[in-house]
């Protein structure tokens, strides 16, 4: 998979490449991430990216040529087409489903806006999605783009060893993650789940099942009512939800 990411800030976003699981899928020639920065496609001795609102107002706005210029170039730095992706709080809100809607494309550049916003024309003439991560306002569009890439990372074949398995992330499933244990057994008196510790492999994943669906219940019931429960799950979370009656 490639990623190409539009951005004033190359060096904050190339961090991902770097280390932990993204810079192992990029060593490992699964992802490649290149950054394409507006202000090198600017032409006036100022290397101005951005100028004020018409219609007044605070702040600074991303002009659309030195944008439209990088984009360009990063199409057609690969023979394959590119989903381009905006940034903003204007998205659509993403989570797993999305996340794997964007790791299934080939290709995608990403565009990190900065100042009060991207020209709108920026988005008409190259833009074919906007996603956001959360509804709060960044300083731009680099740390959600980054986001991105972690999370379609994990996706790539290859880039999750044994040790840190997605199959078990939460959401994947739909749920959240069950409560994780190590060493030492006991800390400040709060112990181990005892059946964590019998070996039972049958026990320990009907347990922790068992708290994935209770815990999804208790903090995001939103989660749950998407899903279509299994008999097993719904007494599973039965017997959770009457273990934890208030
Ligand atoms: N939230 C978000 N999800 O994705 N991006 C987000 C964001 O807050 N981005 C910053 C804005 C700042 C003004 C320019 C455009 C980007």
């Amino acid at each position: 998979m490639r990623i190409d990411v539009v951005t004033l800030f190359p060096d904050l976003v190339n961090c991902v490449a770097g280390c932990g699981i993204t810079g192992r899928a990029v060593e490992r020639g699964l992802l490649a991430l290149h950054c394409w920065n507006p202000r090198d496609y600017t032409e006036d001795r100022h290397r101005t990216v951005d100028d004020r609102p018409y219609g007044g107002g605070p702040g600074m706005v991303m002009k659309v040529e030195p944008l439209r210029r990088a984009v360009h170039d990063a199409r057609g730095a690969a023979q394959v087409p590119a989903t381009v992706v905006n940034l903003s709080p204007q998205g659509r809100r993403l989570d797993q489903a999305g996340v794997r809607h964007l790791a299934s494309r080939p290709r995608l550049i990403l565009i990190a806006g900065r100042y009060e916003g991207i020209d709108e024309r920026l988005v008409e003439l190259e833009v074919d999605e906007e996603w956001s991560i959360g509804d709060y306002i960044l300083s731009g569009g680099e740390l959600a783009a980054m986001v991105v890439i972690d999370a379609c990372a994990r996706l790539l074949p290859g880039a999750l060893g044994d040790e840190d398995s997605a199959e078990q992330d939460s959401f994947t499933d739909g749920l959240l993650d069950c409560p994780h244990y190590t060493r030492p057994e006991v800390i400040e008196g709060l112990a181990v789940p005892q059946v964590l510790l019998g070996g039972h492999h049958g026990e320990i994943e009907r347990w922790r099942r068992k708290q994935a669906l209770g815990r999804t219940w208790e903090r995001r019931p939103d989660l749950l009512e998407k899903l279509e429960l299994s008999e097993a799950d719904e007494r599973l979370l039965e017997e959770y939800r009457r273990e934890h009656a208030p």
